[in-house]
């Protein structure tokens, strides 16, 4: 196969114009020049073969991707590819996916290939909803003016009877949790079926506002199969929930565009678990970025989504966090901002640290760091709550664990990185 086909995806002096769609690669060439990779890249992922054609029809030479940067970086080299709209699906994030992000990974002229992000002109972008409330609606709805959010996770994270889970739930709402939040594989099983938790939750959540007078949501996992999940958001809907939460890598887009108009119509805020992102986004070199899947996330409408910690238990760096969650805050055409959700490894005494890098605009969860508190699921909510509050208020915590015996205990437990 001649090289001079790929070629004619590469014009290094192409201004690419505004109504394009870019996406930026990393990419390390294997056997052929980084030009006739880059090439290779923007043919594939546009109208091209692995040979030239017979004949190609109008519309397909204007359709032609154009790499038009193309640098040295580390030990492979960075691509900046201009894709017409003609190439793309109004309001199809799917098959946005199958063109730039699909047979690329896979071709052998390839050693690795990274999707760094992709930047969609508003007239691409015009065709999706965004969130249906992103930070402003949930702060609205939740009552929670300027401090995180906080939610719980009961760990462990199976096994409970419906029964159990209402109890545990009674005691984590009522020592301050905001969001109680099922695990990413907690669904429903014959010792806890969805159908009777809902019914049970919700009542549970009514009994405690009534009580603390605060506002508490339950963020229920309804990943499954679209029409079970189309179901299940029904019965959240008419139990008067006001959250589901979804897996929505393992759901997939599709289901996820879906569901975000299901939701829509049901006036249900979406919780965005991203559990198996990392099989993808964690190697530096290959796969897609958190902060590609971040985006294309918060364009169908997801409202709040796990996007790391940079203190706990979970790979993500600090830089890489804050740029994703920068994004997700940030004035974006008509597509709301998103809450991220900080998760994984959090328990009271990482609040300060948290926050001074993160902001208040969050979503904190900490299961272990509150079902494990000594004295049990609501004294763990407690410690957890106060550390965020003395947090905000610029109280140090062991200032504060003086007044807080349940935030003196967690801090005995899990130590205390005192903030930067
Ligand atoms: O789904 C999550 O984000 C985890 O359940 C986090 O749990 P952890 O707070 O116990 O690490
Ligand atoms: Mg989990």
């Amino acid at each position: 196969m001649k090289v001079e086909w790929y070629l004619d995806f590469v014009d290094l002096d192409y201004t690419p114009g505004r109504d394009e769609l870019i996406v930026e690669y990393y990419f390390e060439p294997n056997g052929v020049s980084p030009e006739e990779a880059a090439g290779r890249i923007a043919s594939e992922s546009s109208i091209g073969t692995w040979t030239t054609l017979w004949k190609l029809p109008e519309m397909a030479k204007r359709s032609m991707a154009k790499v038009f940067y193309l640098e040295k970086s580390g030990e492979g080299y960075i691509a900046k590819i201009a894709y017409p709209l003609t190439l793309f699906e109004e309001g199809s994030l799917v098959q946005l996916f199958s063109a730039i992000a699909g047979n690329v990974f896979g071709m052998k002229a390839l050693k690795n290939l990274r999707l760094l992000d992709f930047h969609p002109p508003y007239e691409y972008l015009r065709h999706f909803r965004g969130p249906q409330y992103g930070v402003k609606g949930i702060r609205e709805f939740m009552g929670i003016k300027d401090r995180p959010l906080t939610a719980t996770v009961p760990k462990p994270k199976m096994g409970w009877s419906v029964e159990e889970y209402a109890e545990i739930a009674y005691e984590l709402w009522s020592g301050g949790i905001d969001l109680l939040k099922d695990d990413e594989n907690f669904t429903s099983f014959p010792f806890n079926r969805f159908e009777e938790r809902v019914r049970k939750l919700y009542r549970v959540r009514d009994r405690v506002e009534a009580e603390t007078g605060e506002t508490k949501e339950y963020l229920i996992n309804i990943t499954g199969p679209v029409d079970v999940m189309e179901r299940r958001a029904e019965l959240v809907a008419n139990e008067g929930g006001q959250y589901v939460m979804i897996d929505i890598v393992v759901a997939g887009w599709s289901a996820l565009q879906y569901m975000r108009e299901v939701t829509e119509d049901l006036g249900l805020a979406i919780h965005a678990h991203r559990a198996m992102h990392a099989a993808f986004t964690r190697n530096p070199k290959h796969g897609i970025t958190m902060f590609a899947l971040a985006k294309a996330a918060r364009m169908i409408g997801v409202d709040q989504i796990h996007t790391g910690t940079a203190v706990g238990k979970m790979a993500g760096d600090y830089e890489e966090i804050k740029r994703i969650n920068d994004f997700l805050l940030s004035k974006w055409e008509h597509i709301r901002p998103v809450f991220p959700v900080a998760s994984g490894g959090l328990h009271p005494g990482l609040m300060p640290e948290l926050i001074r890098l993160f902001g208040k605009d969050l979503v904190i969860q900490a299961g272990g760091g509150v079902m494990g508190h000594p004295d049990g699921p609501k004294s763990g909510a407690k410690a957890l709550r106060d550390a965020i509050e003395a947090a905000v208020d610029g109280i140090d915590l062991e200032e504060k664990a003086k007044s807080s015996p349940e935030l003196k205990k967690a801090l005995e437990k899990w130590g205390y990185l005192k903030p930067k």
